[in-house]
């Protein structure tokens, strides 16, 4: 029922107005799916690598296309995603792009949950999954590489942590970044917004954080249960491997001073999240940080382990972290992002599942953190491209899909 008969491939629009893949898979039943590639802009140095969309397309349709229609299942999650390995040949996706094979393994899940007729959480999840929904980390204030004179570190992130819906939290996270508009006008700080929709004052971090704690202090007060809030530090890209120090706007720290930054940080503003805090090379500097303050907060690897099982192992025996973000095409497939929250979940680490900077409407990685259990979700609090994984988020919830 869920042969693949066709696998079509265009470019369309991301968010940014750049070119990305869209997949559209088709089954012998009549099964539809359709997903696009997310594209990062503060990328790690080890994730699988993203080939410019026209090539990716021509790699796909002629290494990948053949071996998956008339020979898969799209039902088959694991068979797709292995011939989309077999098919490329490498360890990083390369041949193929890690865009075209996302594209083409999210779209896969899709049509296979289309020919079941049920909703994509459940067919990656089972019957058991929908009840519990992850909280979503939403960007509210943030420069770095998403957006230019604006803060060193790359994202303020509200977080929820006490909502007591989905639907709540969802609109407690748009709720902030509308007092944190106010409170910028208030100080005189007009600014537009970076690529995921956060404000982008021209500020400096301390008083973005002043600002922040200030917001979610009112909605705390407002909606009556617990915001708080947490970062994406971005540590690679403040990272300057020739000197051995992070390079701020108004100062350089070397890796104790980071570190002790940091955990002052998570003391002073009770952060809940603290993301890519150092090199993502650096899994000592990592550990001794989640030492220091793991108990208090999540310390989660976005750069350092780049969904990808291999590096996490490493993390899990080094003690690096506690947490993991779970980006599809960092990685490549479903499956192995799958396979990368298993092994953070049997270890005692938390799973974020995370948009790109650069998005589409595509709404897979909601279906694919309630299919998974994962506690937490990062994707933006406005902006069409993060309202359509948030609102989805609500639909899952309210059982409308
Ligand atoms: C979402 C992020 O940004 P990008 O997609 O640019 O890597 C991130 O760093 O967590
Ligand atoms: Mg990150």
């Amino acid at each position: 029922m869920t042969l693949i008969t066709d696998v079509r491939l265009r470019r369309v629009l991301d968010s940014r107005g750049n070119p990305t893949v869209e997949a559209d898979v088709l089954t012998e039943s009549g099964g539809f799916g359709r997903a696009a590639a997310p594209s990062g802009a503060s990328t790690g140095e080890y994730e699988a690598v993203e080939r410019p969309p026209g090539e990716a397309i021509a790699a796909a349709r002629e290494h990948a296309v053949p071996r998956l229609v008339g020979e898969a299942y799209a039902g088959n999650q694991r068979e797709v995603d292995a011939l989309l390995h077999a098919a490329d040949g490498t360890d990083d996706f390369s041949k193929l792009g890690a865009n075209s094979a996302v594209a083409i393994s999210m779209a896969a899940a899709k049509a296979g949950a289309d020919v079941l007729g049920a909703p994509l959480f459940q067919h990656l999840g089972g019957t058991f999954r929908g009840e519990n929904f992850p909280i979503p980390l939403g960007n509210v204030v943030g420069g770095g590489e998403h957006a230019a004179d604006a803060t060193d570190i790359q994202e303020f992130l509200a977080a929820p942590v006490g909502a007591p819906s989905v639907e709540d939290a969802v609109f407690a996270n748009a709720a902030v970044h509308a007092a944190i508009a106010d409170l910028l006008a208030e100080r005189d700080h007009p600014c537009g917004k970076g690529d995921e929709g956060a404000w982008a004052p021209s500020i400096d971090d301390e008083e973005a954080f002043e600002i922040v704690d200030e917001a979610v202090s009112a909605v705390e007060d407002e909606v009556g249960f617990e915001i708080g809030f947490g970062l994406d530090v971005a540590g690679a890209e403040l990272y300057d491997a020739d000197s051995g120090t992070y390079e701020f706007s108004d100062t350089t720290r070397d890796t104790d001073e980071q570190i002790a930054y940091i955990a002052d940080l998570v003391e002073e503003y009770d952060l809940v999240y603290v993301e890519d805090p150092l090199d993502e090379d650096d899994y000592e500097a990592f550990a001794d940080l989640t030492d220091r303050v793991g108990d208090q907060t999540l310390i989660c690897g976005d750069d350092l382990f780049v969904t990808n099982t291999d590096r996490l192992r490493e993390g899990i025996e080094q003690d690096a972290a506690n947490s993991i973000l779970i980006k599809p095409n960092q990685i490549g497939t479903l499956t192995d992002a799958f396979d990368a929250i298993e092994l953070a979940t049997a270890n005692g680490y938390d799973s974020v599942v995370s948009h790109r900077s650069g998005e589409t409407e595509d709404t897979t990685i909601a279906h694919l953190a309630v299919a998974t259990d994962a506690p937490f979700i990062k994707t933006g609090a406005v902006g069409g491209e993060r309202t359509a994984k948030l609102n989805e988020l609500i639909r899952i919830a309210d059982d409308a899909t």
